[in-house]
């Protein structure tokens, strides 16, 4: 852990949150409800994810998963109940560098002109002296709304700014990720699969202890996607909690050890071997659908 964090309006949020995980969840719904508009796409929702679990969580389009994860992050507030994030209210949670995000792949990367390494470096932002933070348009939500515009001008606002402690974590980082061979070549220039390695880099630099992953193979072929999973495997297999939104419901079952189906309600929250034995996917999806390896019919 760098020594320059010194932000006094997240010390006191670190603290508390750092108390409250030693006793209780990372995740904490209680009767989650929320609607965009009058009728809610997530209706009562409880659920609770410990350190250290890996958590799918699938339904068909439109279920509400990625507003579930939202209300998670703090992003959106419930319309009633409650949403906790290592022990403080989502929606004012200030210790946004343990939350790794991963986005779907972004085409927009196609024309990036920053290398891998400046992305992964934006990892460190949270790090840099206070004086040196960036302006408006960096924070997390930012990151959900805006992946890649946000890691360029994150990425920029570090420029310069880091120790060799964080030159040395950004390319342990890279390590990790099998993706040090790679480190100054453009993103944009990468395959997909390779992309979101370097995504997943920035939130190890980052020193992110929940990654928050939303459907981040689509796109990505076959071959990557493996590679993909087994990475998230090692990490959670390194202590790494993992949320991840899944279509691929052959993946879900081989890597996650948890599924959350849902459709605007819970209709399983159990072991992954159990859901393929339950009703929950013919519920869920409709009553026409079978379990296949590689997805839902
Ligand atoms: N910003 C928004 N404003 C209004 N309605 C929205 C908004 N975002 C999502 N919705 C609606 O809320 C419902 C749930 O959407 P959400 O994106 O959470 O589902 P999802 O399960 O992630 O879908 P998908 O699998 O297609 O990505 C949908 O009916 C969607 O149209």
């Amino acid at each position: 852990m760098s020594e320059n964090i010194i932000d006094p309006a997240t010390a006191a949020d670190t603290s508390a949150a750092s108390d409250a995980e030693a006793s209780g969840p990372i995740v904490d719904l209680s009767g989650v409800t929320f609607g965009y508009t009058a009728t809610p796409v997530i209706e009562d929702v409880s659920l609770t994810v410990d350190s250290g679990e890996y958590v799918a969580i699938v339904g068909p389009n439109g279920s509400g998963k990625s507003t579930l994860m939202r209300l998670m992050l703090g992003l959106l507030g419930p319309d009633a109940g409650t949403a906790r994030l290592f022990g403080a209210d989502a929606d004012r949670f200030g210790d946004g560098e343990r939350v790794g995000y991963v986005a779907q792949q972004a085409t927009a990367a196609e024309e990036m002109p920053i290398t891998v390494r400046e992305v992964v470096k934006m990892g460190r932002f949270p790090y840099v002296a206070v004086g040196n933070l960036p302006a408006e348009g960096s924070g997390v939500d930012d990151l959900f709304e805006d992946p890649i515009g946000t890691t360029r001008r994150t990425a920029n606002a570090v420029s310069g700014r880091l120790t060799d402690a964080d030159w040395a974590i950004v390319d342990d980082a890279l390590t990790t990720v099998g993706m040090s061979a790679f480190a100054d070549r453009r993103i944009g220039q990468l395959s997909g699969g390779q992309r979101q390695r370097v995504f997943i880099a920035r939130a190890l630099a980052g020193e992110a202890d929940l990654l928050v992953l939303d459907e981040p193979t689509v796109g990505v072929d076959a071959e990557s996607v493996d590679a993909f999973y087994d990475l998230l495997d090692a990490l959670n297999d390194a202590g790494i909690t993992v949320i991840l939104i899944e279509h691929d419901l052959g993946a879900v079952v081989e890597h996650a050890d948890r599924v959350v189906c849902l459709n605007r309600e819970v209709y399983f929250d159990g072991p992954a071997d159990e859901f393929v034995e339950s009703d929950a996917l013919a519920r869920a999806f409709g009553t026409g659908a079978r379990f296949l390896a590689g997805g839902a019919e």
